[in-house]
């Protein structure tokens, strides 16, 4: 093969830095590969807007044509359709595919890894998940001969960025968001990020990828950071904890409340400032992996950003471009294990209960009453006046409990004439 030649679907923000860099290391991307990367064309929706540094002859609306004239297919547009459709026609035509389409792979990823598969061709997706940070290929290549117990991690780049920035320098939610979005972090709809979709696409494909099965996105329990308020910001810091969101991924045994499988969620949760995920800044990400023979790993880096997505993404295209010329294929989809994705229930979490209840004698006897009521053991409790009239805060940080007895334990709370408001529950993690 004498070149290979490169389609990129998709000009924004990492779509623009794929192509600067293609162009500007060429020489080294083609010693490595064997054979040059000529890049064929880019799809774009408004081939008339001039895009600086990229020469216009390359820019077409016609997306579908210039699949069929790659041997390597970038997807960078986001969303599932067209990228769904033209992954496909890119399979039919024999190319292989390099993404960065989280939310795709996780709603389609068997049909399309089934579709690749059958077509003999690759499909890569580092950048899909914790942007710069290899770990895809370690988890589907590095770790093929262990056995993965879980993961936890900061995987959404928007949302760290958001709530340090709520913690460091006391911004508002609103403005952090805008602020993430002008720097090329959120999705096309920041809503993706914040609401946690974008972190459990994200869980859903480390999942399927460390356990050896198939979790679909709509299998993780989802929540976002909508309701992380500046005051439960400030109760972390009193406790000498960050709020972060997490994306947890664990194996379960079989045991007395039900079968083996996995549990994924993504939620925020209080971290301890001790913990190293604590110290994860700005659109950094970090994941920890446990794995049987090999301990704790540790994968840390920018998770967001045009720039350093598009260095993963060249990675892909350069392993990609290497079997079209030297032959062979990378490993496709291991689902093997066909695990069940077990509920919630099966979790066992330390919380921070934080409410408002009326200043006068027995009410701490009251509230402790109620987390006895359904086996939640309480570790530590704080009070303090609120205001001028007859109301307290109080915190309580329960020990470990499973989470069905501490949402029926909120619920009794929200039914007693002592407690006012239920101002925030949230999980404690990573000590
Ligand atoms: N921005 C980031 O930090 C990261 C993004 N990603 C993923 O990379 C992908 C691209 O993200 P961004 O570049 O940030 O988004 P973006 O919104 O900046 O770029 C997408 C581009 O595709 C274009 N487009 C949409 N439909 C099209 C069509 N039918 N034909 C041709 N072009 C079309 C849009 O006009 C836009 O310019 C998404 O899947 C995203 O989740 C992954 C990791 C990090
Ligand atoms: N919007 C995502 C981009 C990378 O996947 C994020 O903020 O992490
Ligand atoms: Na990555």
């Amino acid at each position: 093969m004498d070149r290979v030649r490169v389609a990129l679907l998709g000009c924004g923000v990492v779509g623009s830095e794929v192509a600067r860099l293609l162009l500007a290391q060429a020489d080294d991307l083609a010693a490595r590969v064997g054979a040059p990367l000529e890049l064929v064309g880019i799809a774009v929706r408004r081939p008339d807007r001039p895009r600086p540094g990229i020469d216009p002859a390359l820019l077409t609306d016609d997306a579908e044509g210039l699949v069929a004239r790659a041997d390597v297919v970038v997807e960078v547009v986001g969303g599932i359709e067209p990228a769904r459709s033209l992954m496909h026609a890119a399979f039919r035509h024999g190319a292989g595919v390099v993404t960065a389409n989280k939310v795709l792979l996780a709603e389609h990823g068997p049909e399309l890894f089934e579709a690749a598969s059958a077509a003999d061709v690759d499909l890569y997706y580092e950048a899909a998940v914790a942007g710069a940070i290899p770990l895809i290929r370690p988890l589907r290549e590095s770790l093929a001969g262990d056995r993965v117990t879980r993961f936890l991690g900061i995987v959404n780049g928007t949302t760290n960025y958001v709530l340090d920035q709520m913690d460091t320098t006391g911004a508002g939610f609103g403005d952090a968001v805008e602020r993430a979005q002008a720097l090329g972090y959120a999705e096309a709809d920041p809503t993706a990020d914040v609401e946690g979709y974008d972190a459990a696409s994200k869980a859903a494909i480390l999942a399927s990828l460390a356990f050896h099965t198939r979790v679909p996105g709509e299998a993780v329990h989802r929540e976002g950071i909508t309701g992380v308020s500046a005051a439960d910001v400030a109760a972390a810091a009193r406790m000498g904890c960050v709020v972060k969101l997490l994306a947890i991924g664990s194996r379960e045994p079989e045991g007395p409340d039900g079968p083996a499988g996995v549990t994924v969620r993504v939620h925020p949760a209080f971290v301890p400032r001790s913990h190293p995920l604590a110290g994860v800044r700005g659109p950094f990400n970090a994941v920890f992996v446990e794995a049987e023979a090999a301990g704790e790993l540790m994968f840390y880096g920018p998770g967001a950003g045009g720039t350093p997505t598009a260095g993963a993404v060249l990675g892909d295209v350069v392993a990609v471009a290497r079997h079209r010329v030297h032959g062979g294929r990378g490993p496709g989809e291991s689902a093997y294990a066909d695990l069940p994705t077990l509920p919630l229930s099966r979790v066992l979490t330390r919380y921070h209960v934080r409410l408002e209840v009326a200043d006068r004698p027995g009410v701490l006897a009251r509230v402790a009453d109620a987390f006895a009521a359904h086996g939640v053991s309480i570790e530590q409790v704080r009070q303090q006046a609120v205001g001028e009239d007859e109301a307290a805060e109080l915190v309580v940080v329960t020990h470990v409990a499973p989470d069905t007895a501490l949402s029926d334990t909120v619920a009794d709370l929200a039914g007693l004439d002592v407690v006012l408001d239920v101002t925030s529950v949230m999980r404690v993690e990573g000590e």
